[in-house]
């Protein structure tokens, strides 16, 4: 039997979240999420084919487990039991192989690669670049292994899509001996989703992607923003961790880095509680106490001026980063919209442009605000008007998707016995 199914495991800080996929023709077999890891009310949510994942009021076939998962390897392991209770266990032959996304690849890793124990080496070496993803990247992919360690686990990296950005978009100015012996440079993540977005929007256009020159605005909770040169990286907005750059749903993005010291002297706060500051209570939460964009949109149209603040500056921000690119790259064929904030809110992609008609730049209000609903709200769509200079797309991501084909094309050629063709 041919093996041509892959697991995607994305673990985060406190969640796990999964995909079974088909690989013949990328349909979903099984998805679900664990939440709240660690916590005494951990929730594990399980899709089995059929029941959607992304409309809560169709889960009728769904599955809910409340209870304690302790860490990561508990959690996956309650994966593996809902799984094999559908008959598609970690140990079932048609399983090709589990991807797993790994925030922090460095330096090292400018692909996908097989895991063995060097790479886990690796992976752990890069902890200190990346404190609240590797470590639950890791588990993830230790507690797979130990479940069958004949599957090929594949480790799919955040940062591989940024490793060929040129040395000056990727270096800080600060001194080069230092900077080296720390591995201080910018990094970049969320590389899956430019990766998908940025080629899927040269699909829309109808080019090839070594022809097209795209801005990607990847707004979900975390956000980023990057500009791609014929199909390649060329800067982008995050830079050692996830925190530099564009405002977040609790991330401040770019600060002056003196506003550390200042906390540390004046305010008598640990680097820990500036850390904690800057991730966890800064962004859109720091700045009107919530991060959902439709909430802060909810709240701006009743005249809240703590909510029309912190959009403002949202925007501000957004816009500072869509000029920067568009002057790094020169000649700009489209601005690709995805992720949470960027496929849903219309308010927050005409905002974002407002004003950019001299660049090229500007959206059409009725394909803009209409709905995007049922099945073809997945599919991308240009907002800007017929003939516009430059083409304003909402590209939904799909960073499981991207991880599964990356894992398949990598055991397909390691493998003869799965189709390399599938699943492309
Ligand atoms: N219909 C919507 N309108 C506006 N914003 C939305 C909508 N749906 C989701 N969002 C925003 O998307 C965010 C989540 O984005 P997502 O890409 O799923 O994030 P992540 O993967 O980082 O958790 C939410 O916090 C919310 O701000
Ligand atoms: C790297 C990163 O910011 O990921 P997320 O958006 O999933 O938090
Ligand atoms: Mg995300």
């Amino acid at each position: 039997m041919t093996a041509s199914r892959v697991l995607v495991v994305n673990s985060g800080s406190s969640s796990v979240k999964y995909r079974l996929l088909e690989m013949t023709d990328g349909s979903r077999l099984a998805s679900g999420i664990v939440e709240r890891i660690g916590e005494r009310q951990s929730r594990l949510l399980h899709f089995p084919a059929g029941a959607e994942s992304s409309d809560p009021a169709s889960g009728g076939e769904r599955r809910e487990r409340v209870e304690e998962f302790a860490d990561h390897g508990a959690a996956l392991r309650a994966v593996a039991e809902e799984l094999a209770a559908d008959g598609a266990g970690l140990d079932d032959p048609r399983l090709a192989a589990i991807g797993h996304r790994v925030v922090h690849g460095g330096r090292t890793f400018t692909g996908p690669v097989l895991v063995d124990d060097s790479v886990l080496r690796e992976i752990e070496r890069l902890i200190p670049l990346a404190p609240l993803h590797n470590p639950a990247n890791l588990t993830g992919i230790v507690t797979a292994r130990a479940l069958n360690p004949e599957l090929p686990q594949v480790a799919v990296f955040d940062t591989t899509f940024h490793t060929t950005m040129p040395e000056y978009a990727a270096r800080y100015a600060i001194d080069t001996a230092t900077a080296d012996e720390h591995r201080v440079r910018r990094y970049g993540f969320h590389g899956t989703s430019h990766a998908y977005v940025s080629r899927r929007t040269a699909e829309l256009l109808g080019r090839d992607p070594s022809e097209v020159n795209v801005i990607v605005l990847h707004l979900g909770n975390g956000a980023s923003a990057s500009a791609v040169r014929a199909g390649r990286c060329v800067d982008t907005s995050m830079g050692l961790t996830p925190l530099e750059g564009l405002v977040m749903g609790t991330r401040s993005g770019d600060v002056d880095p003196a506003v550390v010291f200042h906390l540390v002297r004046v305010a008598g706060m640990s680097p820990d509680e500036v850390d904690e500051l800057l991730n966890k209570r800064s962004g859109l939460v720091g700045l009107c106490g919530d991060n959902d964009m439709r909430e802060i949109r909810r709240r701006v149209d009743e005249g809240d001026e703590a909510a029309a603040l912190a959009f403002d500056i949202y925007i501000h921000r957004l816009k500072k980063y869509i000029g920067a690119y568009y002057a790094v790259l020169g000649t700009v064929d489209a601005v690709a919209f995805t992720a949470g904030v960027g496929e849903n809110s219309a308010p927050v992609r005409s905002a974002a442009l407002e004003g950019l008609e001299g660049l090229g730049l500007c959206v059409d209000d009725g394909r803009n605000e209409a709905p995007a609903t049922g099945p073809s709200a997945k599919e991308p769509r240009i907002v800007s008007p017929d003939g516009a200079r430059v083409a304003v797309a909402v590209v939904p991501t799909d960073e499981e998707l991207e991880i599964a084909q990356q894992t398949y094309a990598l055991v397909s050629e390691t493998d003869p016995a799965a189709d390399p063709a599938a699943g492309r």
